[in-house]
């Protein structure tokens, strides 16, 4: 058995980030931006008014009457410049007259035919001018490699990105092994039980931003998982579940082994997760994960995602750990490193009573992973804990 921390850096070894593909803006969002994107002009590209009103010199005061000579609207600016006594009708986003040095609001006027007298408190709340490239100027840089959110994506609009150059999705062939397994949907015999853990970790690679394949599930023979890993394609990364363990059942080992995987470890000092496998198959990156739904789903956030995230271009990062107090006291950890289902509440973190790696529900009602590190000694409540947010 290997540490976990020894177990992601081989893995990490296997891994290297995909190329980079063009897409349109609109469909950026979750993927990871690996050019520079660079604004070819200011935003905005001129003065522009913050406000509807009327645009004017440093001459215009409460009370004094001014002239209104025309308009300017966002998207067709005044051609002209505003003298004193002047004033221009302006709309929020329209260039600002030259000559204006403030934008009046127009609720702070009073307006007759062409005539606008502001009041005594028009000129009080700063000049309602944008400046040009007051959100940025021409140059400004959008920096990869970077998880593009929202946020991010309308920036790069505004700086005029029609597509951006992105890593493409890992594709992720996912491989469920075992005579017991039948799909939801379909009819379970008295003695098989529903496959769980692929549809997990398949919907955690989509929110990564990967490209999951679930392929048919592997019966326990050789010839089975033969044929259904000699499916796997093109797939940067080989997934397989269950099997992985010394039942006279577990063939993953044997039948990777005959393919040629390149094993790079088998077993690791983790709970849940231990009989966990790795390697390089051909030009994937093959991870035999155990088949506990809760093993295969905890070693998916410790191992599956860093990787991923290592394929997007993102950096070999473990998993982001957060330290927060226990809520409840905890007894001493064994010699595996322990990720313990546990929930957030306001007194702390509370670790589930049960912890058995079957248990979906309890994993279900999980939004922490409080880890132990091996030999963990007894923890009181209130002691600060390393967690993973899930
Ligand atoms: N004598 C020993 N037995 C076991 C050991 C050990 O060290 N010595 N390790 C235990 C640990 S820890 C784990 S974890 C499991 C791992 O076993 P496998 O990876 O070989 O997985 P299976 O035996 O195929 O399945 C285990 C369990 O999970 C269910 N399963 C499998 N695949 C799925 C799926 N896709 N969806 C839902 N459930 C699945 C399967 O039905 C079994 O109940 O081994 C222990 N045994
Ligand atoms: O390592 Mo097993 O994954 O404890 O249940």
């Amino acid at each position: 058995m290997i540490p976990v921390a020894a177990a992601l850096d081989a893995l990490f070894a296997l891994t290297a980030p995909l190329d980079a593909e063009d897409v349109p803006l609109a469909r950026a969002s979750g993927r990871v931006l690996r050019v520079p994107v660079t604004a070819r002009r200011d935003q905005p590209p001129f003065p522009a008014s913050a406000m509807d009103g009327y645009a004017v010199t440093d001459d215009a005061a409460p009370g004094a009457p001014l002239r209104v000579i025309g308009e300017s609207a966002a998207g067709t600016a005044f051609v002209g410049r505003v003298g004193p006594g002047e004033a221009v009708r302006i709309f929020t986003g329209a260039p600002v007259p030259e000559g204006a040095t403030r934008v009046i609001l127009q609720e702070d006027v009073t307006r007759e035919g062409d005539r606008v007298m502001p009041a005594a408190d028009a000129f009080g709340s700063g000049t309602n001018i944008r400046p040009a490239g007051a959100d940025f100027s021409a140059g400004h840089g959008m920096a990869p490699p970077r998880l593009l959110r929202p946020n991010d994506v309308a920036l790069l609009a505004a700086m005029g990105a029609g597509t951006v150059a992105v890593t493409r999705r890992p594709r992720v062939a996912i491989i469920a092994t075992g005579d017991e397994l039948v799909l939801p949907g379909d009819a379970p015999g008295p003695d098989q039980i529903y496959a769980s853990n692929t549809f997990g970790l398949a919907a955690h690679l989509s929110a990564l931003g990967a490209e999951p394949r679930l392929l048919p599930v592997a019966r326990d023979s050789v010839a089975a998982l033969s044929t259904v890993l000699s499916l796997v394609d093109d797939a940067d990364l080989v997934l397989t579940v269950g099997g992985a363990s010394v039942g006279d059942h577990d063939l993953v080992a044997r039948v990777a082994g005959d393919l040629g995987l390149d094993r790079a470890f088998y077993k690791v000092a983790m709970r849940p997760g231990k009989p966990l496998m790795a390697g390089r198959l051909g030009d994937a990156v093959m991870i035999g994960l155990p088949g506990n739904p809760v093993s295969a789903l905890v070693c998916g956030h410790v191992f599956v995602a860093p990787v991923v995230r290592a394929m997007l271009g993102l950096g070999a990062e473990p998993a982001r750990r957060l330290v927060a107090p226990l809520a409840a006291p905890l007894a001493a950890n064994g010699p595996r490193e322990h990720y313990m289902r546990a929930e957030r509440t306001e007194a702390g973190l509370r670790a589930f009573e049960r912890q058995d790696s079957a248990l979906l529900s309890v994993l279900g009602a999980a939004d922490a992973l409080i880890v132990r590190p091996p030999h963990d000694p007894a923890r009181a409540a209130g002691a600060e804990v390393p967690y993973l947010p899930l």
